[in-house]
């Protein structure tokens, strides 16, 4: 396991909310490998945004509570380290974030080349033996700023930015929905990190830029050999840009495989349910008029005992009903907790 850049193992948390403690995440895995591209895959609500968050230590404040598991970077456990190390570390340098919504992550006062700026006078992997002066007074060295400027002007045209001066000297208002994302991109890889963290990073888009930004983030990962975690809903995405797919239900992780096996040889039952709900021509054997799988996900104030899924899968059993499936290894990279899998004949 050792070759792991992150290795999030049983992690259990929940929000308080004024019906009592709702568990989102409870137990739930997850694992990338340096320079992979893993999906995270699920419903609405199954917790992927939370997941994310907890990595970036980002969870809202006061709001949430930890109740158990690990989750390792680069061999640190990020839950027990001091949280101030890893905001000074890690979070925005060695951990980066693409968001959904490149718009309301800009300050609309301040032009696009400030703003970079900003980041780097922070982030820059250039960054070392600058002291520790408190911020107001933090000197940007000149010669660093002029290799972090160099820098950033290479990284726009690496995210297929035209023109990338006029580019900065222009308000976020100014540039079209298609090239903040590209600019978020940028952000995101600019201090040089190992894992990006991008949260369904094309929701906000037009469905015809949408591939242009996955196949951005896909180059750029493989050019740059950084390690992404994106959490979308949806599986076209991870077919386009993933090498592996983790797939979440209610909180927990079920099945993650490299991305041929998960789309040729499914074996949760849930996992298989996701893939029959997409839409496809009738010639291929899909309903024109898909109606998504029957049942509805649990309230996280009143999970199902056993697999979580066992309410609405066809094969549950009663062993299904009282205790989750452990952990079992189907192939390489292909992990899977059912007790009835659907196994190749
Ligand atoms: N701060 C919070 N307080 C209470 N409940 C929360 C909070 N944030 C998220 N939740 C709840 O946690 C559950 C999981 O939300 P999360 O956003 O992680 O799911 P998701 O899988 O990313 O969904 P989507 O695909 O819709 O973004 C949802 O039921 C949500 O209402």
């Amino acid at each position: 396991m050792s070759e792991l850049l992150l290795d999030v193992e049983n992690l259990t948390l929940g929000f308080r909310t004024e019906r009592g403690l709702a568990r989102i995440l409870d137990g739930a895995s997850l694992r990338i490998a340096p320079g992979q591209v893993m999906g995270l895959v699920g419903e609405s609500g199954c917790g992927k945004t939370t997941l994310a968050r907890a990595i970036l230590g980002v969870l809202p404040a006061g709001g949430a509570r930890i109740d158990g598991g690990s989750i390792a970077f680069r061999g640190r456990d990020l839950l027990r380290e001091d949280p101030a190390i890893v905001a000074r570390d890690l979070r925005g340098r060695a951990i980066t974030f693409i968001p959904q919504d490149p718009f309301s992550s800009f300050n609309p006062v301040f032009t696009i080349g400030d703003q970079m700026m900003d980041l780097m006078k922070w982030k820059s992997p250039r960054r070392k033996g600058e002291g520790r002066w408190p911020a107001l007074l933090q000197p940007y060295p000149r010669a660093r700023r002029r290799a972090d400027m160099e820098a950033v002007l290479e990284m726009l045209a690496a995210v297929q930015l035209p023109n990338p001066r006029a580019i900065l000297r222009k308000y976020p208002h100014e540039v079209s929905g298609g090239q903040r994302q590209r600019l978020m991109i940028a952000m995101a890889l600019l201090p040089e990190p190992d894992l990006v963290i991008a949260d369904e990073p094309t929701t906000a888009l037009d469905v015809t830029i949408q591939a242009q930004i996955l196949g951005v983030i896909r180059r750029l990962a493989t050019e740059r050999r950084v390690a992404v975690l994106l959490t979308t809903h949806d599986l076209g995405s991870a077919w386009e840009i993933c090498d592996a797919v983790t797939v979440m239900y209610a909180g927990q992780d079920v099945e993650s495989a490299p991305i041929d096996a998960f789309f040729a040889a499914p074996a949760h039952p849930y996992t298989t349910r996701l893939l029959e709900s997409l839409p496809r021509a009738p010639e291929e054997g899909g309903a024109a008029d898909v109606g998504g799988i029957p049942g509805e996900v649990p309230s996280p104030l009143a999970q199902p005992a056993g697999c979580r899924f066992h309410p609405r899968c066809d094969r549950a059993t009663e062993a299904c009903r009282v205790v989750r499936p452990e952990e079992t290894q189907l192939a390489a990279g292909h992990r899977l907790r059912c007790y009835h899998p659907r196994l190749p004949a």
